[in-house]
């Protein structure tokens, strides 16, 4: 049975976009009127195909439908891997009208949103998000690209999709440690901006780890509904929206250090906002016991605590200095002032950072 259980609009004036959200979506709801032409190129990868790729197919009837099957992983978010989805539409003749279908995680849907940037100059593209972190952030708010072994997402795009369109149905093939990531960035949505979200989210986190239907699509639209709104106020990060980069800072020097995929990107990311509470903690600017709610919850969510051991504060700090938010070598941190409110600043003390590290760093 297929039912929308919610919809929302990312609000960027003629760029806006719906968020649909239901079950049994995939296969049933007809997103050809979000197509340019007749033309499609649904791009997924080798784990999401057996999956869900003739389900997808359905949405489109009546259009040429080609597909790009990615290997699967972070690894490969990689210009050889983009180059795939490029010969794919150059082989099978798509045009500018083509319309590009990320179906897969935020792996998928970054390289194919960064594909629809750049395929001759800019092409439509759809996100079919099919893991919980790319349903609760990565397929909303169009930041597309790909990593290099420098530094996370560092070659990239803004390119909005046309639609976001989530099946929580997909939900239910994806494993534990990706449940506890996607869990990752839902709880960044209350720490940054939502106290009641937050509340709702420590009543209700052994449902969310169960994947329990109706706590997970309530999650994913209060996700959806935080970031929209953030995206439609500073929709190429000029302000506001770096508060979306919570524990990313950390958490990014995290993902690099340990070579990409094998610290899942939310993993990196619960520590890292750890970490960023701890710092908060040091600045003056929430209590102990506030950062110890925010790892709580955290735990609770099954994500690690600390950083890979081995990784010292000279490492942090050598691969945070290539971080998209400095300015002028100033290093900038997303921190918490309240629980459920972030500021972005580049006035750390330097020892306070320092006490930081050196707590979260163990040696071995
Ligand atoms: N653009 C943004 O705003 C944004 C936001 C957050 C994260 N990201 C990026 O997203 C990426 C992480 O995304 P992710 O956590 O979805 O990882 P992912 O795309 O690697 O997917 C995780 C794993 O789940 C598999 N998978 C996908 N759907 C499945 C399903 N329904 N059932 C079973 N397996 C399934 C994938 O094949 C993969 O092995 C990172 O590269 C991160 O930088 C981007
Ligand atoms: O959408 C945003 O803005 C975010 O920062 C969301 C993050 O969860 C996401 O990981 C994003 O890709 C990080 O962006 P970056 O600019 O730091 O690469
Ligand atoms: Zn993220």
């Amino acid at each position: 049975m297929s039912r929308v259980l919610h919809e929302l609009t990312v609000e960027l004036g003629e760029r806006s976009y719906p968020i649909i959200i239901g079950q049994g979506l995939l296969g049933s709801y007809d997103l050809s009127s979000f197509v340019s032409g007749s033309q499609v190129m649904i791009v997924t990868n080798e784990t999401v195909a057996p999956l869900y790729l003739d389900r997808a197919v359905g949405c489109f009837p009546g259009k040429q439908i080609d597909t790009v099957v990615l290997p699967d992983g972070e690894k490969y978010k990689d210009w050889q891997t983009l180059n795939m989805i490029f010969d794919g539409l150059l082989e099978s003749r798509h045009t500018r009208k083509t319309t590009l279908v990320a179906l897969g995680g935020g792996v998928v849907g970054d390289m194919t949103g960064f594909a629809a940037a750049c395929y001759q100059r800019g092409v439509h593209f759809i996100q079919m998000p099919t893991t919980l972190l790319s349903q609760v952030d990565s397929s909303v708010g169009g930041k597309t690209g790909i990593n290099h072994p420098l530094g996370k997402n560092m070659v990239g795009a803004f390119h909005q999709p046309e639609a976001v369109l989530i099946d929580t149905d997909s939900l239910c093939t994806l494993p534990p440690r990706e449940v506890s990531a996607g869990l990752a960035e839902v709880i960044k949505y209350g720490l940054i901006r939502d106290i009641r979200f937050l509340d709702w989210l420590e009543a209700e986190m052994d449902r969310l780890v169960a994947l329990d239907a109706s706590a997970i699509a309530e999650a994913i639209y209060r996700s959806c509904a935080c970031k929209a709104e953030v995206v439609a106020r500073d929709e190429r990060e000029g302000g506001l929206r770096a508060i979306l980069n919570l524990g990313h800072t950390f958490g990014h020097a995290i993902e690099t250090y340990a070579g990409y995929g094998n610290w899942l990107h939310g993993e990196a990311v619960g520590t890292g906002m750890i970490m960023a509470a701890d710092l908060s903690v040091r600045e003056g600017m929430i209590s102990r016991e506030q950062c110890d709610r925010a790892a709580a919850l955290i735990r609770r969510a099954g994500l690690p605590e600390l950083p890979p051991a081995g990784m010292t504060p000279g490492d942090f700090m050598e691969l945070m200095s290539v971080d998209k938010k400095n300015v002028d070598g100033e290093l900038r941190l997303v921190l918490l002032d309240g629980i459920g409110h972030a500021v972005v600043t580049g006035d750390a003390a330097a020892d306070n950072l320092d006490a930081t590290l050196a707590r979260f760093c163990r040696s071995g």
